[in-house]
């Protein structure tokens, strides 16, 4: 089962089960893991959506990795800081995963997975939202941070350098700005090396429910043949990483102790048209009592432990905010 909207999109999609081509394709950050959906892209209505009652049936190993506190993540912060002193980083992306039992929001009702998704997707308009289930493995997430879209035809390609974040009514600080600012130096460098006629705008506020990034977008010309080469050089970017990449992947493994799975990975949707690469946050796995939601932010030297945790729990009421039960 999958079903997935375009950012701005009116239409809810499915896949039927007719062609050998994969269409929809889940990569994990690490790049280790895929679950590929084949198929044509089918319309399928809310109403249909509405009654899907998948109710996931596994359980999570170890899932004492997960339970992070603020003290636990705030000491995750510090580790994370000494490391980018140590290594000389501008910024290092750390995450944690949220546990949350179903049974601290409804005693009596079930979790309605398609329900919730449509709620997801009405509150998150310019995202691009999922839910699957495949092999007992059942996600939902989506996020508007774009890292490709190409058009087949023209062989026009957007990304953009979306980082740092704050509550809607704070003021951007210097610690912001040089967060973002790595992201976007990184991607210029790469798209320089595997693209033409690249134009790049101003950096803008981001809005995406209760917060704010920033964001720099970017325009260029791709040929058909750099654009695979192009995406695994962009994946993952400083926006959930850091840079250099080699020791940023190394320090998320010394520091977190959890595996990322789809987390930070990005999700793969090719149409006749268009080919996309969107960025998988803001998103949950779901097992039979609880779902693990998966929050992280870029921490900088100048990073406070208290407002990294705010920002993560904030994060984590993209999808917290809008599980249905009934
Ligand atoms: C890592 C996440 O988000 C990314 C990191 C951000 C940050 O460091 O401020 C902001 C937006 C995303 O590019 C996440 O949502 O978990």
């Amino acid at each position: 089962m999958l079903y997935f909207r375009f950012p701005e999109g009116e239409k809810f999609y499915t896949t039927d089960d007719d062609a050998s081509e994969v269409n929809v394709n889940f990569v994990s950050f690490d790049r280790k893991k895929e679950i590929d959906f084949k198929g044509n892209l089918i319309e399928i209505s809310a109403e249909e959506i509405a009654e899907e009652d998948y109710v996931p049936k596994s359980k999570k190993e170890r899932i004492e990795l997960y339970k992070d506190t603020e003290d636990t993540y705030s000491r995750k912060v510090l580790q994370a800081i000494d490391y980018i002193k140590a290594n000389q980083l501008k910024k290092l992306v750390i995450s944690r995963g949220k546990i949350l039992m179903y049974t601290d929001i409804s005693h009596d009702k079930k979790l309605a997975l398609g329900k919730s998704f449509l709620q997801f997707c009405d509150n998150y308009p310019t995202a691009f939202c999922y839910l699957f289930e495949k092999d007992g493995q059942c996600w939902m997430g989506g996020f508007s941070e774009v890292l490709g879209k190409y058009n087949k035809k023209t062989n026009a390609f957007e990304t953009m350098s979306l980082a740092a974040t704050l509550p809607l009514d704070e003021a951007w600080t210097d610690k912001e700005i040089e967060e973002q600012k790595p992201v976007t130096d990184y991607v210029h460098s790469v798209l320089k090396r595997f693209a033409v006629d690249i134009s790049v705008s101003k950096v803008q506020d981001h809005i995406s429910g209760n917060i704010k990034h920033l964001r720099t977008d970017f325009k260029a010309t791709v040929y058909p043949q750099d654009l695979e080469n192009l995406i695994k050089e962009l994946h993952p970017t400083p926006a959930v990483c850091g840079f250099p990449k080699d020791v940023c992947m190394q320090g998320i493994k010394i520091i977190e102790f959890n595996s990322r799975e789809f987390y930070s990975g990005f999700i793969k949707v090719e149409t006749e048209e268009e080919i996309y690469y969107f960025v998988n946050l803001r998103c949950a796995e779901f097992f039979k009592s609880y779902a693990i939601l998966y929050v992280g932010g870029g921490i900088t030297e100048k990073s406070d432990p208290k407002k990294e945790w705010t920002e993560t729990e904030l994060k984590s009421l993209a999808i917290q905010n809008n599980l249905v039960f009934d």
